[in-house]
């Protein structure tokens, strides 16, 4: 037998309640995995990973693109959503139709079904980048959930309250596994520690996040 102290992905599945419309769902993307990891080099080849500028002027550590309709975006004006890349001047990649069955299934499995996601904000990660705790606010519509799901390297997510300084729980997100929240959970803050460097044995350094939103 071998101890596996550091699994790279969960071995359990089902649903784990994180507040009342907050969900991870563990494993929830491991069986479409490889048509994910896929589909990312082909949307990255026509909407390139970059580090944007948030307003304040700090370059994010993550790298990030979008697909759908809406994608997000951040300078020194603000965050929006766009309908073009500002990078290529041409609309965002299509939602490939695997990421927005996979949204969807998710959604509905939360509790929260009829979901369609106009906009897939992808983050990609890689040793000591992160996210510091924020809420999903440039939606027009709160009614709809975030859905998150996760690929390659181990990530500590941050899952904290309706303020800024409340106490954030840490939950260990594994490649495969999704986190849906909405509902009276929908404005909650949240973030991701820096990561470690745990090498997956696909992905290698880095975890790439997809964060789905109805956004228009
Ligand atoms: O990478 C993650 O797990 C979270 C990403 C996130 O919260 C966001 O992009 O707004
Ligand atoms: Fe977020």
């Amino acid at each position: 037998m071998t101890l596996d102290l550091f699994p790279c992905e969960s071995t359990t599945t089902g649903l784990e309640a994180i507040g009342p419309g907050a969900f991870v769902l563990r494993g929830f993307a491991l069986a479409q995995s490889a048509e994910l990891i896929a589909a990312i080099t082909e949307l990255e080849r026509r909407a390139p990973f970059r580090h944007m500028t948030t307003p304040g002027g700090f370059r994010m550590s993550v790298a990030l693109t979008n697909c759908g309709t809406l994608g997000w975006t951040t300078d020194l004006q603000g965050y929006r959503y766009t309908t073009l890349d500002p990078q290529t001047g041409q609309p965002w990649p299509d939602m490939p139709d695997a990421f927005m069955g996979l949204a969807r299934e998710a959604a509905a499995a939360a509790g929260f079904s009829g979901f369609v996601p106009d906009a897939c904000l992808i983050n990609r990660y890689v040793p000591g980048a992160r996210m510091s705790l924020h809420q999903d606010k440039n939606e027009r519509d709160f009614s709809a959930p975030i859905v998150s799901v996760s690929l390659g390297m181990p990530a500590v997510f941050l899952f904290g309250g309706h303020a800024r300084g409340d106490k954030a729980a840490r939950i260990p997100l594994l490649h495969g596994d999704a986190v849906v929240w909405g509902g009276q959970d929908r404005m909650r803050y949240h973030g991701v520690l820096p990561l470690k460097d745990r090498p997956h044995p696909v992905l290698g350094s880095q975890r790439i996040n997809f964060t789905f939103r109805k956004a228009g």
